[in-house]
């Protein structure tokens, strides 16, 4: 069956429901529920983190959906879908997208990024494939091993890209990966208001993901706290 995910998301948004263990509302039944609030606003999509919220999501909100499985290995700062094996069991949930990091640091067990997009397409011909990036650099290496999706995911997260934040002097960087890759753009991380997801959109994305901005309440109560 024709995957239909970037047409479905087109100038539209994904909300990410994730809360890992030591976050409040870390529960399979609350990303569900918080996946159905997002699909009752209008959200075009989910962004879930592993099989157990993925399959949840999927009976509740029957929403197009970008999966991960975010895992610690020792030896290595990639996290979000390391290896080939939570690229796997994502997949096998049947969601239309796996995202993996793709910051060009070592990944566990030595795989390699180009080894895992190869396989991946041999085994799951018909999912399509997002690169959660940091830099120029490491998003102009995810387009060439052709990844469906250049997301802006890891910007600031990684020693490479610290301290940046994919909103300054008004998507600035955004605007330079727009030009320079030749897939579809998901801006991604640190988008926390209407206006700055609308501006993505605007200057070209296929869409935006939202996440700690709608769906950790702890992130959006300390806003307010720390106003006071
Ligand atoms: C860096 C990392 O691990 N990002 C994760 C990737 O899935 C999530 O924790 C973020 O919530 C998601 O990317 C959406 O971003 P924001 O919550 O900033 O809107």
């Amino acid at each position: 069956m024709a995957n239909t995910f970037l047409d479905s998301v087109k100038g539209k948004l994904i909300i990410s429901c994730q809360a890992l263990p030591d976050e409040p509302l870390h529960s399979s039944f609350i990303m569900a529920r918080m996946a159905r609030a997002a699909k009752e606003a209008g959200a075009a999509g989910i962004r879930a983190n592993s099989v157990v919220d993925i399959q949840a999501i999927q009976d509740e909100a029957g929403l197009p959906m970008i999966g991960i499985a975010k895992t610690n290995y020792p030896n290595s700062p990639v996290y979000i879908t390391p290896t080939m094996k939570e690229m796997r069991a994502v997949a096998a949930t049947g969601v239309e997208v796996v995202a993996c990091q793709a910051t060009g640091e070592p990944r566990p067990n030595g795989e390699k990024l180009a080894d895992i997009v190869a396989q991946f397409r041999q085994e799951f011909p018909d999912t399509l494939l997002m690169a959660d990036t940091d830099t120029l650099e490491n998003a102009l290496v995810a387009d060439e091993l052709g990844f469906d999706i250049i997301g802006t995911t890891m910007r600031g997260y990684t020693p490479s890209s610290k301290g940046t934040n994919v909103a300054d002097n008004d998507f600035e960087y955004l605007k330079e990966l727009l030009k320079r890759v030749n897939h579809p753009v998901v801006a991604e991380g640190k988008i926390d208001s209407p206006e700055k997801m609308k501006r993505c959109l605007d200057l070209g994305c296929q869409a935006v993901v939202v996440g700690g901005a709608i769906t950790r309440p702890l992130e959006i109560a300390s806003r307010f706290i720390a106003a006071l």
